[in-house]
């Protein structure tokens, strides 16, 4: 599989290059990286430092190299990834997106894409997070309107987005589950939106040092409580899960997938 990776500097964007590079089904065949930056021309392996040259560029025009790929695995901005996904699909190329922070707008655009190409969109690609949020859905289904349910989540001081996109799609599974729309039933901290009113969901986001990502939802009751927790010690298997994610696209009809179907859950 011929792949490109954008923001090859990037923290995603160079783990993603990292774990490519060691994949046998994986070629890397270009990294992309806004325009200006000093590593523009310079091998991908150096850029992203994989330790051994890959006999390929960083460039800053993805248009030109578009066409040598397969699939595009795009962690970036937000305003990147609109202009990536109108090239993939201009091209006809597959495309994992584990960019965050998007409005209902461009998850729609995303949707209409995968008319026309294999599109994998996915908020976190960590096995266990997936698996959590199984369980989070599991938990609503027995336990319904008994609890109030709090998502705590906690990520490095850089962080774009706030909420993050992990504990939007937790929301959603949730609310879902009870039946309702996250839209109606979300409440942004809690300043001004105390006493607590029954059937919402509650979100927190803490923002410090280089915390890699922590997602904690609390399941409050009477005279008890339960806490179901993911911890990332690193960002490696958010890069391992992309990876894994773009490996799934290799032939497969345009459409729009989830993490769920690569993991089969
Ligand atoms: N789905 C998941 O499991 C995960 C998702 N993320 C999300 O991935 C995104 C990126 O996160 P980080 O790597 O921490 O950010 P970062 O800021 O370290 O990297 C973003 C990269 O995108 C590049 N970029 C920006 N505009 C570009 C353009 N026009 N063309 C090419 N490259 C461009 C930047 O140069 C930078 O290298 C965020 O939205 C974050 O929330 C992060 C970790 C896991
Ligand atoms: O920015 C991050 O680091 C992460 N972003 C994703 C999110 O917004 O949920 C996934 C993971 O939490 C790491």
């Amino acid at each position: 599989m011929k792949v490109i990776v954008m923001g090859p500097r990037g923290k995603m964007g160079k783990l993603i290059t990292q774990v490519a590079a060691q994949r046998e089904d994986m070629e890397l065949v270009a990294g992309v990286a806004p325009k200006g930056r000093d590593y523009i021309g310079t091998d991908l392996g150096t850029a992203a430092m994989v330790g051994r040259e890959l006999g390929v560029p960083v460039t800053d025009d993805l248009a030109s190299v578009i066409d040598d790929c397969d699939v595009i695995i795009d962690f970036s901005t937000k305003e990147a990834a609109m202009e990536v996904l109108d090239l993939a699909v201009a091209h006809g190329k597959a495309l994992v997106c584990g960019t965050t922070g998007f409005g209902p707008e461009e998850m729609n655009r995303f949707r209409e894409a995968s008319e026309k190409i294999p599109m994998l969109y996915a908020a976190n690609t960590s096995k266990m997070v997936n698996v959590m949020n199984k369980l989070l859905e599991m938990v609503v289904n027995i336990l319904k309107d008994d609890v109030d349910v709090e998502i705590l989540e906690m990520h490095d001081q850089w962080k774009k987005d706030a909420p993050s996109g992990t504990s939007k799609e937790m929301g959603e599974i949730m609310a879902h589950a009870m039946g309702k729309e996250l839209s109606d039933i979300a409440v942004y901290g809690r300043e001004g939106a105390s006493p607590r009113v029954p059937g919402t969901i509650g979100y927190h986001s803490l923002r410090a040092g280089n915390i890699p990502s922590s997602h904690t939802v609390f399941f409050g009751g009477m005279g008890e409580r339960l806490e179901i927790t993911h911890h990332s010690y690193n960002w490696e298997c958010f890069a391992r899960g992309a990876c894994d994610c773009a490996a799934y696209l290799a032939g497969k009809p345009a459409g729009f997938y989830t993490i769920q179907d690569v993991l089969g859950l």
